[in-house]
């Protein structure tokens, strides 16, 4: 670990820990790798030896596994920091107060956060009436229609999502470019467009709320306030410290405020640029002007991480989202990216096979993909090439909740089912998850706790041995008439079987399934795609072939091997870095101006300043040209 440097940026810092002013809240606000998490690390360390205890709040759990592994390896001698997530805090209290420990299921929304989306619902049912001409029907404030438009915005989610590949991202149709298609689509779902925009209006306000209380637990424990000051008085706390402040949202700044009002002193770091949730509604939501006027405003200037002319170009990038701060980093260090004009977007291999020949680690390297559920082409050029590579924050392709369903259904197709590994009992808990099989909680948890138990140290012990049973309980569940169409239908040799798959997809309502696990609409546009290339390819290649190759695949993938490439989503990326960062598919990113453009912005900054020494884009002539953004901040 390399030795820390502090100016007068940080002493400012420093000293007004040490000797509060008037204000209860100190604001550092400053760009990717100035240094904030460090700087908060520090501010820990000097808390304690003043005799406190800071409690430290994260919003994701990398960013607080970050904050306890910087704080060991920077200062080994500290206790570790009672350092959580919003949510893991609310668990924490609750646990300690009121015997609850775990999080309820997101589908049993609490009722207070039911009724407010309803409460949403009513408001836009509301304004759609207002719209409406004379002769036009009314909607009518009730239960029933309620329900109905929950129904009608995940069916429309899903199949909007499915079936109109021409939408490149959900939330940013272009009506002028796509019109045809548009009317194609609204056409098949028996939409009007004033009907498709009151969806569209209803799905946002549904994802704001939602979003609202991401977790459950910290939007139970605004309603139980007390609580909290019971606990910080409990634990003698008399600061908190906020890390990723520009992910915090309403129902965790309510919570900061109730922390606030227990008499605790709040230091929060944080980059408005990286604020690249925009994507769930909260366009309008910044926690910094919602604490900017009473707090201590702090500032660092220059990166640590990396340096020019990558902090010019950071700059240049997100100048157009309003923001005054620029992007500085040291003179001496200089990070230079890329663009490399290839053929193969997705085949990363010549990059990581030049960073070898250099004598470098592969695990030095991160490739970044704009999408988890994209990685599928990026994960096929790598195992062809034989380079070992790391899934970080979501699992490789084969072994989500897409692929499972696949080798479910190419083991409930064969005669025998083949017990690999372990895959194969995630695969059938998968498949008893779709609506088809009306197969209630208790019984999906039943067999849960049939097949994975936990060993001692809390690691799961899967049951292969009862495999072959499960999937004879899923068969005789199936209706007979549905039987024979799954079953017997997928051998009939008449049919093709891309035909019988697709059938078969239907039947088994797997769409849905897919579709409405996933966080927002453009993950389950992704989750989508990647069920149908997935079944295309077992269409193509039959079960065994596909079920071999797989075996293979996660073999390989298991096999323990240090030097291996990350792989992983921006949004997993956040306060991350490495030497080299790689981004290909360059035409997964929407790099020109736009309806959801700032979104866009925001998302490639995180990306280009996780970036130390490299950064290389993979781009083909075609995604090169789709983006002129590159050439405006100076990528060439
Ligand atoms: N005071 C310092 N002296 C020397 N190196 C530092 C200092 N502060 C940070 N660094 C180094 O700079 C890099 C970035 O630091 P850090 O992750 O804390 O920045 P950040 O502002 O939190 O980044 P991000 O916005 O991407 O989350 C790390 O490698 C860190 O070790």
């Amino acid at each position: 670990m390399h030795e820390l440097e502090w100016d007068s940026e940080h002493q400012a810092i420093f000293n007004w820990l040490e000797h509060p002013d008037r204000h209860s809240s100190g604001l550092i606000c400053a760009r990717a790798g100035t240094g904030k998490t460090t700087t908060l690390v520090a501010a820990y360390k000097q808390l304690r030896s003043q005799g406190h205890n800071p409690l430290v709040l994260t919003f994701s759990n990398s960013g607080r596994d970050t904050f306890i592994k910087r704080c060991r390896s920077h200062y080994p001698e500290l206790p570790p920091p009672q350092a959580y997530t919003f949510d893991g805090y609310a668990l924490r209290v609750f646990a300690q107060y009121s015997g609850r420990s775990r999080l309820r299921p997101r589908r049993q929304r609490p009722d207070v956060l039911a009724n407010l989306i309803d409460l949403a619902m009513n408001e836009s049912i509301d304004i759609l009436n207002d719209s409406l001409s004379e002769d036009e029907i009314r909607i009518a404030r009730d239960s029933q229609s309620l329900a109905m438009l929950h129904q009608f915005i995940d069916d429309a989610k899903v199949s909007l999502s499915f079936n109109t590949p021409p939408f490149a991202l959900w939330g940013e149709l272009d009506e002028e470019e796509d019109e045809y298609d548009v009317d194609h689509a609204l056409m098949r779902l028996g939409l009007s467009r004033q009907r498709y925009r009151l969806f569209k209006r209803f799905e946002n306000a549904r994802e704001r709320l939602e979003f609202l209380a991401p977790g459950d637990a910290a939007f139970d424990l605004l309603r139980e306030p007390e609580i909290i000051a019971k606990d910080l008085k409990q634990l003698g706390i008399r600061w908190v410290l906020v890390d990723e402040f520009h992910d915090t949202k309403p129902v965790h700044e309510q919570i900061l405020r109730h922390i606030q009002a227990a008499g605790v002193r709040m230091l929060a770091v944080g980059d408005d640029a990286q604020d690249i949730y925009e994507w769930r509604g909260l366009t309008t939501f910044s926690a910094f002007k919602a604490w900017e006027a009473q707090s201590a405003p702090f500032g660092l200037s220059r990166s640590f991480r990396f340096g020019r002319p990558l902090d010019q170009i950071a700059t240049r990038l997100i100048k157009p989202l309003g923001s005054l701060i620029e992007v500085r980093s040291k003179a001496s260090h200089y990070t230079r990216p890329k663009l490399r004009k290839v053929t193969m977007e997705a085949d990363t291999s010549a990059i990581l096979e030049d960073w070898q020949a250099t004598g470098r680690s592969l695990s030095e390297c991160a490739i970044l993909v704009r999408e988890a559920d994209a990685s599928k082409p990026i994960e096929d050029a790598l195992f062809k090439a034989g380079i070992s590579y790391r899934m970080e924050g979501s699992r490789p392709y084969f072994l989500r909740q897409a692929a499972l369903l696949c080798q479910a259904i190419s083991y409930l197709a064969s005669s025998k089912p083949v017990v690999h590994d372990s895959s194969d009992v995630d695969a059938f808990l998968a498949l008893i998850q779709s609506p088809a099989w009306e197969i209630s909680e208790e019984q999906i948890a039943n067999f849960h706790k049939e097949l994975i138990s936990t060993d001692h140290e809390n690691k799961p012990l899967y049951r292969l041995d009862w495999l072959p049973d499960a999937y004879a309980i899923l068969k005789g569940l199936i209706p007979a008439p549905m039987a024979h169409l799954a079953f017997v239908r997928i051998k009939e040799e008449k049919i093709p079987l891309p035909q019988r798959l697709e059938e078969l997809l239907d039947q088994l309502n797997l769409k849905p399934l897919v579709a409405l696990s996933a966080p927002t609409a453009r993950a389950a546009k992704a989750r989508l795609q990647l069920l149908k290339t997935l079944i295309a390819e077992l269409g193509k290649i039959g079960p065994d072939a596909l079920c071999k190759d797989w075996l293979k695949r996660r073999q390989r993938y298991q096999q323990f091997n240090k030097q291996r490439v990350v792989l992983i989503s921006v949004q997993q990326a956040k306060g991350r870095e490495w030497a080299h960062v790689i981004l290909p598919q360059l035409s997964d990113w929407t790099l020109r101006d736009g309806a959801d453009s700032a979104n866009e912005r925001r998302h490639f900054y995180v990306a280009i300043t996780r970036a130390r020494e490299y950064l290389s884009i993979l781009g083909n002539e075609q995604s090169i040209q789709h983006s002129p953004w590159l050439g405006e901040i100076g990528i060439k």
